[in-house]
């Protein structure tokens, strides 16, 4: 028998969300620090979600393109376990914050077509774990959480030696069929699980469990 999939719920806003996310069996809790975000939290305010969390989930602290002293003044005010990158950092960049704040990081790469897929090795080294997700629009207002799926096929038979998830337009009713075409183990929602930008839906969240868990 194989594990169970693990879930990464992003852009949790509030304790309710965090309450349903955990009991439905999140492994991952994603905090949002991009400001132009519907699921910005402040450091504060974030601070004392993240007290609550319990132990055994991880609580992934996001951040697009941050520089050394907002990572700084961030991991001072907040009890993240995992730094997730999701800008443009170069694999020297990856290198540089995993060495300099001593936490382990994801990174983020973005995939429209085969040739990202060359992309993402450079980070293989680098980072803990790759996540997968689809690559903005040029018109994209945020870097992530659009809600746009990126072609599945795409990583059919790749296999990666570090481990990683998938992202981008994933829902209750797409993930079973995401996960079966691309063998990941780990998945990743934001908006597929809300009912406005930035509202999680404890409904929505629990059927994507289940379903991913399924899968
Ligand atoms: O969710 C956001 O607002 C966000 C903002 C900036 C960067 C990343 C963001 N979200 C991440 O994007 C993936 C995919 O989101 P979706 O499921 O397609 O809505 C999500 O898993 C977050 O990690």
């Amino acid at each position: 028998m194989t594990d169970a999939v693990h879930v990464k719920i992003c852009g949790v806003t509030n304790a309710a969300a965090i309450d349903s996310a955990v009991s439905a069996g999140a492994h991952y809790l994603g905090f949002n620090f991009y400001p132009p975000s519907p699921r910005y939290l402040t450091p504060e305010r974030a601070s004392v979600l993240m007290r609550d969390v319990p132990a055994g989930v991880t609580k992934v602290a996001l951040v697009v393109d941050a520089q050394n002293d907002e990572l700084g003044a961030l991991l001072h005010a907040v009890p993240a376990d995992v730094l997730q990158l999701h800008g443009h950092e170069s694999p020297e960049r990856v290198a540089e914050v995993r060495a300099r704040f001593g936490l382990p990081v994801i990174k983020v790469v973005g995939i429209a077509d085969a040739d990202d897929l060359a992309d993402l090795d450079k980070y293989l080294t680098v980072s803990d774990q790759i996540l997968v997700d689809t690559k903005p629009p040029k018109n994209a207002r945020l870097p992530g959480g659009n809600g746009l799926a990126f072609d599945w096929r795409l990583l059919q038979g790749r296999q990666w030696p570090c481990p990683w998830l998938l992202a981008g337009g994933l829902t209750p009713e797409n993930v079973g069929a995401a996960i079966r075409l691309t063998g990941a183990r780990q998945v990743d929602v934001s908006s597929g699980v809300e009912s406005a930008p930035g509202v999680k839906d404890a409904q929505r969240m629990a059927a994507f469990i289940q379903a991913a868990q399924a899968g």
